[in-house]
């Protein structure tokens, strides 16, 4: 603990030393009153910070900056801002702020995509995830996800707990989808692993979690002065992760020796590298498949559950999507992916969702070169963030009143009037992300979420438990990543005969 401390004396002091350097003579975005010595450092919050940067950004404007450890961090809130920097000013806009905990590691977190730095992994990695995640190729997945969906719908039926099976769902989809692998149940020890190496993940990338953060010298101490906490994180993350990656390359293994095997994202690659390359693009793939789980599971499995809340909070909207779906399916067939542009209103749930509550509420970067911004001078070195979540409506992002009235509501009408397109586009550009790093897996994140979407519309309704104890709210876990909380649902089988069609579509996939 007191080797603790005389790091964080020694270091804040340097940082302040270095941080005056930053601040001289530049002209930064408008700040809000902080510590003359700490500024904001200790004002940021672990739970919802996007809360904190949204208020903060209330006053000073859709730019403003903060003084961490007296080194500058830009907020950004505005969708405009955001958009002309992140956007549009892709070489000094593509790094991300360097994660001392991830360098850490001795099998090398940092070449996780969400660590990587451009240069020849990085680009090497995005190519390989485009070719396996873009709209056409994500089209190869439908009948695996609809085969998912319909019996994770089958288990609901016979009463299983709804976040349990949601998380199974999009853990056994992820999992084909990028090692061929299909587990049996939520305690399979590949998913438990990717759980817990995805969860480090999300808590390196909290802000304020661990105190080396704020201090990136610290990463040239000896380990004796990082402390206990730092310590005990790093060998936990350390142990999950390599024994991920051994399970993992078992998997591989036995999937490229099974002539049967449908391919997968990992074996694809692997198939056709020259043995010369072969151990430099394994270690790609592993981490490239410990992204996308890590991308993945946490974000679709927070916009199903928002879609659940939202339909116990709003049961008139629940009622017209089902009215939608019975006018073209007609009773007794359940949808595939073939009728989603027949499904407007059902899509427009999707896209609320993804507005109403992003799961990934803020993005960052490290600036690598000076940028000159209107009246403002961005230094090189400082981190910028990006608030994709906002409350309040003024200066928002994915709550931006100019385009969405109404904010705080949940209100898929918005995106079926004349200016809809555009809304879906805005609301798109945000909550996945921008530039260079804008997320590789949104064409099959949002072909996952819809399947799912109009396939439990089709056989249930969503009702709230009663009693004042079970009333539906929409709550978050601390972090960088939205976490829903517990909550409670009822979900009521619609027909009989939605549900002979289940029980048939089953038998039928068994028999293939
Ligand atoms: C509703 C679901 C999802 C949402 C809202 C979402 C959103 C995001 C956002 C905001 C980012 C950061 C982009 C930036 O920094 O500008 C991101 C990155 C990423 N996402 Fe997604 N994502 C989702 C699903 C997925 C899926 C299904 C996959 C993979 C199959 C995936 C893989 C990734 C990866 C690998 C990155 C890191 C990219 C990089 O740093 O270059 N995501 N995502």
């Amino acid at each position: 603990m007191l080797s603790e401390s005389l790091s964080i004396a020694v270091l804040t002091l340097t940082a302040a030393i270095l941080g005056c350097r930053l601040y001289r003579n530049r002209n930064l975005p408008p700040r809000p009153p902080g510590h003359w010595l700490l500024g904001h450092t200790f004002e940021i919050p672990s739970r919802r910070p996007w809360r904190k940067f949204d208020e903060w950004g209330k006053t000073n404007g859709p730019i403003y900056s903060l003084a961490i450890a007296r080194t500058p961090v830009v907020i950004l809130t505005g969708f405009h801002v955001t958009h002309d920097l992140l956007n549009k000013r892709l070489a000094t806009f593509s790094t991300r702020p360097p994660r001392v905990m991830a360098s850490l590691f001795v099998c090398g977190f940092d070449k996780a995509l969400t660590f990587l730095p451009p240069g020849k992994h990085f680009k090497k990695t995005r190519r390989y995830l485009q070719e396996t995640l873009n709209v056409r190729a994500a089209q190869a997945h439908e009948s695996m996800q609809e085969a998912e969906v319909r019996a994770y719908a089958l288990r609901l039926l016979e009463g299983s707990n709804v976040q349990d099976e949601s998380r199974m769902l999009y853990s056994s989809v992820l999992l084909q989808l990028s090692l061929g692998y299909k587990p049996e149940e939520l305690s399979d020890p590949i998913i438990t692993l990717s759980e817990r190496v995805a969860k480090s993940a999300a808590l390196i990338l909290s802000p304020g979690r661990f105190w080396v953060e704020l201090l990136p010298l610290s990463k040239h101490l000896p380990s004796a002065l990082l402390g206990f906490h730092v310590n005990r994180s790093v060998r936990a993350f350390n142990a999950d992760l390599k024994q991920l990656i051994a399970e993992s390359s078992r998997v591989i293994r036995s999937t490229m020796d099974d002539l049967q095997a449908p391919p997968s994202f990992c074996s694809k690659i692997l198939k056709n590298v020259k043995s010369e390359d072969y151990t430099e693009t394994k270690a790609l793939v592993d981490f490239a498949s410990i992204s996308m789980y890590a991308g993945a599971v946490d974000t679709t499995i927070a916009s199903l559950d928002t879609f659940l809340v939202a339909m116990m909070l709003y049961p008139d909207t629940q009622l017209r999507a089902q009215t939608e779906i019975d006018s073209v399916l007609g009773s007794g067939r359940l949808p595939t992916h073939a009728d989603r542009s027949s499904l407007p209103y059902v899509e427009a749930i999707l896209i609320e969702i993804l507005r109403w509550n992003p799961p990934i509420p803020m993005t960052s970067r490290r600036l690598t070169s000076d940028v000159a911004y209107g009246d403002f001078l961005l230094p090189r070195g400082c981190n910028v963030i990006a608030n994709i979540w906002q409350v309040f409506p003024l200066l928002s992002m994915n709550h931006d009143e100019d385009v969405f009235h109404d904010p705080e509501e949940f209100l898929p009408e918005r995106f079926l009037g004349p200016k809809g397109n555009e809304s879906v586009r805005r609301v798109q550009q945000a909550t996945f992300g921008f530039g260079t790093r804008v997320c590789p897996g949104q064409h099959f994140a949002t072909s996952s979420l819809w399947i799912t979407i109009a396939t439990l519309l089709t056989i249930f309704t969503v009702h709230p438990v009663p009693g004042e104890e079970n009333k539906p709210v929409l709550d978050c876990e601390e972090g960088a990543l939205i976490r829903i909380l517990p909550y409670k649902c009822d979900l009521k089988p619609r027909s009989q005969m939605v549900v002979d069609a289940l029980k048939r579509s089953q038998i039928s996939m068994a028999a293939r």
